[in-house]
């Protein structure tokens, strides 16, 4: 079989590995299960409580990969039935978490408790079990940069020494604790050191990931079509909803902050990596982002309206965008990261791995599938809408 075939990085055979996926139900998750079973022999425990976005995988029983991918609805925070599946793995990889901002400030207890209580027993059990594990962090631990807190126009601001995020020397900035925003980047800052001291003192084997804003298709919902109405998903569904209503894009305080985004497919690429050069993963924290695509949210939402009316075939409105304070947005306690480029030597010297795609290619088709699969619902539900008010 082609696939039996694969080597890794230093010309190895690769084993086929029982991977056990928890948070596999996920936006990140989804596309790594496709990947492994349309690319790689591995096996994929999925665990989620959630399974609509892997469906298209687990049914029916004629894909090529039947009987290699195996669904378990489990909340982790409470079923015996973790240790089982993480004893049958090889590998774990945890990517179950709270991880949307409009969270942070106003459920930080079920923020702390997803991000650093719940992952307690997955370490537990991957320390007791000599088990590998990939725990997936956030770029978030970073916080604010350096530069941020010099004036305005000071020209330190534009040395890369200044906001550059490297793994192993860039410091964690946070808010003050009434600032609830950094309660997810604080518990992902301690499940990271926690994990580390399991490496250093117990000898677990372990790679942590801290993804730089990751897009593409499938990621959060669009509320009112596939999530509640009232629900604030990140940025990429946020101003996807906007374009699909025909409304204008908020902009929150002003769409100044900085994000270098990353298409799902090129990131996905880096995590198989990990997962299959164990030997070059092992002991290390990896930034995965596309230090190229740089915009403020401000400039995203300006291409985000260009490509839409592209792949859509609708003009644009005339105002596209307005701005919003983050308290009126997020509500009290919220807070930002100013601007987030990767450093990619550590990444780039022990796994060769490079971005390739530009964010327009990435928002073209990403934005194609959002108007494939959300256009008419969005058009029926608002016509629901008009004809019972
Ligand atoms: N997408 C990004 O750009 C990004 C950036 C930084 C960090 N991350 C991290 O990557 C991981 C995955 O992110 P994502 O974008 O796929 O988010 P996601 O919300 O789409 O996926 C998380 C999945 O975990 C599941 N989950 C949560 N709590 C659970 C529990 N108690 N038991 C079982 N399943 C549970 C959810 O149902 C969901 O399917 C998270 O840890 C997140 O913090 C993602
Ligand atoms: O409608 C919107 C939504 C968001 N925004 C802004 O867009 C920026 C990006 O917002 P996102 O919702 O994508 O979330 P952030 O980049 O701030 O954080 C994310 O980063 C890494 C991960 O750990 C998490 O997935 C999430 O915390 C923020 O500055 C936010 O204020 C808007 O201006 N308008």
């Amino acid at each position: 079989m082609a696939a039996m075939a694969r080597a890794d990085l230093d010309g190895k055979p690769i084993k086929p590995l029982t991977i056990c996926m928890i948070g596999a139900g996920g936006f990140i998750g989804s596309h790594l299960c496709e990947k492994l079973m349309a690319e790689t022999p591995h096996k994929v425990l999925a665990v989620d409580v959630y399974n609509d976005k892997i469906k298209h995988l687990l049914e029916p029983a004629t894909l090529p990969w039947a009987g290699r991918i195996q669904f378990h609805r489990i909340n982790i925070k409470n079923d015996s039935r973790l240790e089982g599946l993480i004893k049958m793995g090889d590998l774990t990889i945890n990517l179950a978490a709270i991880c949307t901002p409009a969270d942070y400030n106003t459920r930080p207890l079920d923020t702390i408790y997803s991000n650093f209580i719940d992952a307690l027993p997955v370490l537990k059990y991957c320390s007791e079990n000599n088990k590998r594990l990939i725990h997936f962090s956030t770029c978030e631990v970073y916080g604010k940069t350096i530069g941020s807190f010099l004036p305005k126009d000071h020209p330190l601001r534009q040395d890369p020494a200044f906001y550059v995020l490297k793994e192993d020397a860039s410091p964690c900035i946070f808010g003050s604790i009434e600032k609830q925003r950094w309660s997810y980047a604080c518990a992902k800052q301690l499940i990271e050191r926690l994990i580390y001291a399991e490496g250093a003192e117990n000898g677990l084997e372990f790679t942590i990931v801290r993804p730089f804003n990751w897009i593409g298709p499938r990621m959060d919902f669009i509320p009112g079509i596939d999530g509640p109405s009232e629900g604030v998903p990140r940025v990429l569904a946020c101003f996807s909803n906007n374009l699909l209503r025909g409304e204008p894009l908020k902009l929150v305080d002003g769409g100044q902050s900085q994000r270098t985004f990353v298409y799902i497919k090129d990131a996905i690429e880096a995590v198989l990596l990990m997962i299959e050069n164990p030997a070059r993963a092992n002991g290390h924290i990896f930034n995965v982002g596309n230090p190229k695509n740089e915009v403020t949210v401000r400039q995203l939402a300006e291409m985000m309206t260009e490509v839409y009316a592209k792949v859509s075939g609708e003009p644009s409105r005339e105002e596209p965008t307005i701005d919003v304070s983050s308290k009126e947005f997020y509500g009290e306690g919220y807070d930002d990261s100013d601007k987030r480029i990767p450093d990619m030597t550590i990444i780039n010297r022990q796994l060769g791995w490079n971005p390739k795609t530009s964010l327009w290619d990435l928002l073209e088709s990403t934005l194609t599938y959002q108007h494939r699969t959300y256009a008419e619902a969005v058009k029926q539900a608002t016509a629901k809408a008009v004809a019972s008010s």
